[in-house]
């Protein structure tokens, strides 16, 4: 079976950050393991109370995971401080891993802010280089870019230029566009639109995660890249189409759409 590792933040209301992960990584067959980079207290309706670990102790729940059980994809979300950045960064390159995806995860669907002002720096230094893929929404884009961002012309020009300055491959989410929901891919200096069908569905929270896990999952498979987007699409927009309806804020998705759930 191949492997997945998650590093990200604990969401205590199962939607978002390691709790989406595991259960779209499992969702796409492969074995979920998860560093944990904070805990997180919060619903639907917001977050509460951020309790990040120390430093150290994310070195040591990476090092046990990766010299036990080999990660065939990273996914990385959720990482509020320089610190943290840093081990990851240091990790990535003692242990040469491969297919690195990261969720640029800064302000949550409910508005709270994920990340300080100095990691954000960290991260376009010392992360992102080292990402195979990095998955912004809008916003996260224009933070990255500098620019606003109005048209389908200005997230290739983003695209471009971000991929162009930090080595990588980049996937600008159109989910924050109210007509459609079109992720554009640029890479190797050239791009490929995704196209989504919206659907009117107000409980968005873990969108993100969910996409970058599922594009993880389907990297350790073997997949190439395009392919590896195109199916994360199609499993984040049947988790939406489902329809779950949970909590009195923007909740949670059902990532066991396609499950079978009786034995
Ligand atoms: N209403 C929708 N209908 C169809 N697809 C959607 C919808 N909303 C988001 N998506 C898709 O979900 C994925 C995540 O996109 P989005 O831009 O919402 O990311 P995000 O803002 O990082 O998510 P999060 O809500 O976790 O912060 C993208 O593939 C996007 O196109
Ligand atoms: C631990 C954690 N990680 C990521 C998100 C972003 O997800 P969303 O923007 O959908 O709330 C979150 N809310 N919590």
């Amino acid at each position: 079976m191949k492997t997945a590792l998650t590093i990200a933040g604990s969401d205590s209301c199962g939607g978002a950050g390691i709790q989406a992960d595991i259960k779209t990584m499992t969702a796409n067959g492969v074995y979920a393991m998860s560093a944990i980079t904070a805990l997180t207290a919060q619903n639907t309706t917001g977050v509460t109370g951020i309790m990040e670990v120390t430093p150290d102790f994310l070195r040591e729940q990476l090092t046990d995971v990766i010299e036990d059980i080999w990660p065939d994809a990273v996914k990385i979300g959720m990482v509020s401080s320089s610190g943290l950045i840093q081990v990851i960064a240091d990790t990535i390159e003692t242990y040469q891993l491969k297919n690195v995806v990261v969720d640029p995860v800064m302000v949550a669907t409910s508005g709270a802010k994920l990340i300080s002002d100095e990691a954000i720096e960290t991260l376009k230094t010392q992360l992102i280089p080292k990402a195979t893929v990095i998955t912004p929404n809008i916003p996260e884009t224009e933070v990255l870019f500098g620019k606003k961002i109005t048209s389908a012309e200005d997230m290739i020009a983003a695209a471009k230029w971000i991929s162009e300055t930090y080595h990588c491959a980049v996937l600008c989410k159109g989910g924050h566009n109210m007509n459609d929901a079109n992720d554009l891919l640029y890479r190797d200096g050239g791009y490929q639109w995704f196209k989504g069908k919206r659907i009117d569905n107000p409980n968005t929270h873990g969108t993100g995660c969910t996409l970058s896990s599922a594009i993880a999952s389907n990297l350790a498979k073997g997949m190439n890249l395009d392919d590896a987007v195109d199916c994360a699409k199609r499993y984040i927009s049947g988790a939406l189409a489902a329809m779950l309806d949970l909590g009195k804020g923007s909740g949670p998705m059902n990532h066991a759409f396609a499950v079978e759930g009786t034995y």
